[in-house]
């Protein structure tokens, strides 16, 4: 099958550091009191957050939507960052510790966000992607989750995995969503790199110890570009993109990804010497 050329990729190795984040890096993704979505054309992405401090936040339906309501065409993934709340789905209550998360099904009329205190607010990280059908809405507490380890700690790259919403735990129309946790002394995720033709890919990097920050490859394998990304932003990375990073410190990341398969294992390995190259 003959792939047809996508200016973007050449763009993007060319473009200006500042060009480059207002196109790929989601800056202030996570405002105090409020609900935040980003929409991205790539498999029509929507990034975003909700921080309750005072009474409970509805999740709004943008204009761009042209819909009703925001779950009428879509399915929705969210992870809680912060402390302890609470998400009411047409009047189902779901607590939500610290990483427990939530998937709501295509048909969702009403969906609002609650902290059980502003001094420890909830930050609910947002994912979505449009659903041809509809799949109940279902909690993932955190003690469910079966964490896999990856790496070692010699190549400072010893991380582990939790899948939160894939297709071994319930069915989804698009959405795979997890968060992988890179232990201290380690400071390398997604390594060896890889890149998916198949499905586009959304990091958020969070739980940096204070002043830590992340230098994210990104970019075409063979035009690698880095953006440095600090708590609670977001990169998009298209399906022609490696997703990589090598914190100053460790540091946890929620990543996800919508497309046309599911397959967590289905990635094209990229060599980590272009990577290094990069640094
Ligand atoms: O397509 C899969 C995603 O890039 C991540 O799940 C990879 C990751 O969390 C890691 O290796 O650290
Ligand atoms: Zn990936």
């Amino acid at each position: 099958m003959k792939l047809q050329h996508n200016p973007l990729v050449r763009l993007t190795a060319t473009m200006t550091p500042a060009e480059l984040r207002r196109c790929y890096v989601l800056e202030n993704l996570f405002q105090s009191g409020r609900v935040v979505l980003n929409y991205w054309e790539t498999d029509r992405t929507v990034v975003g957050s909700a921080v309750p401090t005072g009474r409970a936040l509805p999740l709004h339906v943008p204009d761009e939507l042209r819909a009703q309501h925001f779950n009428d065409r879509r399915e929705l993934g969210i992870i809680n960052l912060g402390g302890p709340g609470r998400i009411t789905v047409d009047g189902r209550r779901f607590t939500m510790g610290h990483l427990d998360s939530l998937y709501v099904g295509r048909g969702a009329k009403r969906v609002s966000f609650a902290s059980r205190s502003a001094k420890v607010p909830a930050r609910f990280y947002l994912l979505s992607y449009p659903a041809h059908t509809a799949y109940p809405t279902r909690q993932i507490k955190r003690t469910e989750l079966a964490p896999r380890v990856l790496g070692t700690d010699e190549q400072q790259n010893h991380r582990i995995l939790h899948q939160v919403i894939h297709a071994g735990r319930f069915p989804t129309c698009q959405l795979v969503m997890g968060f992988t946790v890179v232990q201290p002394g380690s400071k390398w995720n997604t390594m060896p790199p890889h890149t998916h033709l198949r499905r586009s890919e959304v990091y958020c990097y969070y739980g940096f110890p204070r002043g830590g920050d992340v230098k994210h490859f990104h970019g075409h394998p063979s035009r690698i570009r880095t953006l440095r990304l600090k708590e609670g932003q977001a990169v998009l990375s298209p399906p022609w993109s490696v997703h990589s990073g090598e914190g100053s410190t460790h540091y946890s990341f929620v990543w996800g990804m919508g497309g046309e398969n599911q397959d967590y294992a289905d990635m094209d390995p990229v060599d980590p010497k272009l990577i290094y190259r990069a640094r």
